[in-house]
């Protein structure tokens, strides 16, 4: 294994699967898989890049490290050279972690001095500036992810939202730095007292550049866009092959799945429900054990063929409104279980094409159906959106996944995605 990932969620995780798969022509793509939580077996002897999805955005701190250095072991053990920590694009945490205490655990122990933190995706609108990160040209806290129920961004500012998370000083790397190329930026970087810096990047030509000048750190940390040139440096270097990963078309049962309240995901359930069935979760109905897994995997098998999504996504005022009530962790941990286990009733009535919105729901259901199937590895297939491939989980009969950040994807996504696992390419 030459590059080893830890992701902080199962979307994140796919994401960066699916640029390290992809790689940028003409040198292609490495081969990679992906992994539900850290596998107990070796990684099969083929896979230059593993990408490890963990649960850990919004874990408690020390779970959250020590799950992080675990992976961190996993990795080495398979031989892997250069380590990213992939969080998400628009740096989802809190100012109690978890992107700086896992930084600092992980640079520890691989005796990393200077590390670059560059969250920027210019393919799905996220750029950084002076330090500060736009979504679609809005400052992150002016995006909607200020409303987020898990982690509100509320500041842009990533050197000061950094700055809560860790005692390290946090510096930055110009625009204008990046601009110059991959040796002028190494020069700089080695002159830099801070040992960790926010790095601008406006565009894939930046990240390219910071990739190209990071061949050699043993940790990079940042979001799918920073993989871009990563597998780039290592075909260049002659130590892997490109070759284009084989995809088998996935038929079968289908369900979709949304628990993200984010307006891109809401925007596609309203576009979804004007010609598929759908079904609103509600949530006090949860909350008080009448709703179900049960209630939702009839609801599925009435309508299959049909594209049948449930959701629990709201409004965020809606959504403020039920964690006041229940209690912010409470609903998550609920709504998440009920996804796992609708899930894991859904694949062992052989259901074989799973869609799902959001992170925190994406890892609930993905792990369900790995325990389901007994098999962490995940193939990672056709771009269904820019971000989100489709994902197979092998096994007698596999399953095809799509894991979507609750901020990706057009106005169909649904359909698109069950369409490309029966269709591939
Ligand atoms: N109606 C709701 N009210 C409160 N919390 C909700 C509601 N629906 C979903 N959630 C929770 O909000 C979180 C959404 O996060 P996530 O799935 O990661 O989506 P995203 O990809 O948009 O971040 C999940 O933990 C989910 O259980
Ligand atoms: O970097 C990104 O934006 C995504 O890969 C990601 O991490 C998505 O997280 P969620 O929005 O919580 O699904």
């Amino acid at each position: 294994m030459l590059i080893g990932v830890i992701a902080d969620d199962f979307t994140g995780a796919s994401d960066i699967a699916n640029t390290l798969a992809k790689g940028i022509a003409p040198e292609g793509g490495l081969r990679t898989a992906q992994y539900s939580g850290i596998p107990v077996e070796r990684a099969a002897p083929e896979v230059d890049a593993g990408v490890i999805a963990l649960k850990s955005r919004t874990a408690p701190v020390a779970d959250a490290v020590s799950d992080s250095l675990s992976a961190l072991d996993w990795l080495r053990d398979q031989g892997c050279r250069q380590v990213v920590f992939k969080y998400c694009s628009t740096f989802d945490s809190t100012c109690e972690g978890n992107i700086g205490s896992v930084a600092d655990a992980l640079s520890a122990a691989l005796g990393a001095e200077r590390v670059v933190f560059c969250p920027a995706f210019p393919a799905a609108g996220r750029t950084v500036y002076q330090g500060h990160l736009f979504v679609n040209g809005r400052l992150l806290n002016e995006s909607g992810m200020e409303n987020h129920p898990l982690t509100p961004m509320t500041d842009a500012n990533l050197r000061r939202w950094l700055g809560h998370q860790t005692r390290r000083e946090v510096g930055l790397v110009p625009a204008a730095v990046v601009a110059q190329g991959a040796q002028a930026l190494r020069d700089w970087l080695r002159n830099q007292a801070a040992p960790y810096v926010i790095a601008d990047a406006l565009s894939e030509t930046d990240l390219l550049i910071l990739a190209e000048a990071l061949h050699d750190a043993p940790l990079i940390t940042g979001a799918s866009g920073i993989a871009l040139g990563l597998a780039r440096n290592f075909i260049r270097a002659g130590h892997a092959t490109t070759q284009a990963a084989s995809f088998t078309p996935v038929r079968g049962p289908e369900a979709i799945l949304a628990g993200s309240c984010s307006g891109a995901t809401r925007g596609q359930i309203d576009l979804h429900a004007k010609l598929h069935p759908t079904f609103a979760i509600d949530v006090p109905r949860v909350m008080s054990g009448e709703i179900t897994s049960a209630t939702l995997a009839q609801f599925y098998k009435m309508h299959i063929g049909q594209a049948p999504l449930a959701y629990s996504s709201g409004a965020p005022a809606q959504v403020r409104a039920l964690q006041d009530r229940f209690g912010r962790e409470a609903v998550a941990k609920r709504l998440d279980g009920l996804f796992a286990d609708t899930a894991q009733d859904l694949v062992r009535s052989g259901y074989r094409r799973i869609v799902v919105a959001g992170g925190e729901t994406s890892g609930a259901v993905a792990q369900a159906v790995a325990d389901t199937l007994a098999s962490s590895a995940m193939a990672v297939g056709p771009e269904i959106d820019p971000g989100v491939p489709v994902l197979t989980v092998k096994g007698a009969e596999p399953v095809a996944l799509a894991l979507k950040s609750g901020n990706f994807g057009t106005g169909d996504f649904f359909i698109k995605a069950l369409r490309k696992m029966e269709e591939g390419a």
